[in-house]
């Protein structure tokens, strides 16, 4: 009996897997289709779709929706990774941080390094001469450099992005020397930093009055990597970034310094009764603390930071009245 059941379910495995043969087979044809007709790689709407279909089909044959949303899901990330377009073109990226190591993984052998600091193995403007697109993966400070300055001029007839977290006078200045210089600007922020699986990510494209053509071109290489692409203003981009990443930092290190402070105060150490959700938090404020420098860029460059400070700080009030008051 046993026997004929498991045998039965490995015939059914079979099948699954074929049928997951040919649906991959499809999407990757659906791939070059839409490589030979540059239309975006991912298509939110019909994903949703594709879902609502499953979680229907799922909810007739009695199969669990959340075995049906993970499988489609790790399916659909596959389709997108077969679908794939590796960037045509060459590519430079300065810097030698967190996100320069970040970007230099997803663009591969298009990418080539260099920097202002240390010993670049590559020359900047040697760099730059040999690449058709420059992505300054700096700390915006780099503006402030001769040298930097100096090698843009290597950049002309070039496109540039800079990945800057706020876009307010750095984009300004940037674009200003993409009119004195004479090359393409368009400003990025990917919204991670360190390992990354562009599925997951987004990558925020602001135009500049230099972008030109090569606005779709930025667009297209990022979405061909497989990032869902966001276009913004500049000034909307700071805007929103005051709101999504000024106030989450402010509130993680005020979390960080309010555990510490009411441990002292009530005498115990809570490392030892840190609850399960307590743990998951813990981990993004010390990754993000890890990088003090980094937060308060991000606290000093965007002029909307202020504001959301304020309006952080009196949520927070309203809250502990809400919960019955602070004392
Ligand atoms: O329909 C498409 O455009 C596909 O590429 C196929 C598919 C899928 O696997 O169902 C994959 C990626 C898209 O974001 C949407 C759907």
């Amino acid at each position: 009996m046993l026997d004929e059941l498991r045998t039965e379910i490995d015939r059914l495995d079979e099948q699954l897997l074929l049928l997951l043969s040919k649906r991959m087979e499809v999407a990757r044809r659906i791939g070059e289709a839409k490589a030979r007709g540059e239309a975006p790689l991912r298509d939110e709407a019909r994903e949703a779709v594709v879902r609502g279909k499953w979680l229907e089909s799922a909810a007739r044959l009695g199969v669990p929706a959340s075995l049906a949303e993970g499988l489609l899901s790790l399916v659909l990330r596959e389709s997108i990774r077969s679908q794939l377009r590796p960037p045509r073109e060459s590519i430079a990226v300065v810097g030698s941080g967190r996100m320069a190591a970040a970007l230099l993984s997803v663009l591969g052998s298009s990418a080539v390094s260099t920097d202002f600091f240390g010993e670049p193995g590559l020359k900047p403007c040697d760099a730059f001469s040999s690449s058709e697109y420059i992505i300054i993966a700096t700390r915006p400070s780099v503006l402030g450099s001769a040298a930097f300055r100096e090698s843009l001029r290597c950049a002309s007839g070039k496109v540039v992005s800079d990945v800057f977290s706020a876009k307010g006078s750095a984009f300004k200045e940037l674009e200003s020397l993409s009119q004195s210089v004479g090359f393409n600007y368009v400003s990025l922020h990917p919204l991670f930093s360190g390992a990354v699986d562009p599925w997951e990510e987004v990558m925020v494209v602001v135009p500049s009055a230099t972008s030109g053509d090569a606005l779709g071109r930025v667009v297209r290489l990022w979405e061909g990597l497989g990032f869902r692409v966001v276009t913004s203003d500049a000034d909307y981009h700071d805007r929103a970034m005051a709101v999504a990443q000024v106030i989450h930092h402010l509130y993680l290190a005020a979390l960080m310094r309010a555990l510490e402070r009411a441990s002292r105060e009530l005498g115990v150490d809570y490392t030892r009764f840190v609850t399960h959700s307590l743990k998951s938090t813990l981990a993004v404020a010390e990754r993000i603390m890890r990088q003090p420098e980094v937060v308060r860029e991000i606290q000093s460059t965007n002029r909307y930071a202020a504001i959301a400070r304020r309006l952080g700080v009196e949520a927070m009030k309203e809250a502990a009245e809400e919960l019955g008051g602070a004392s």
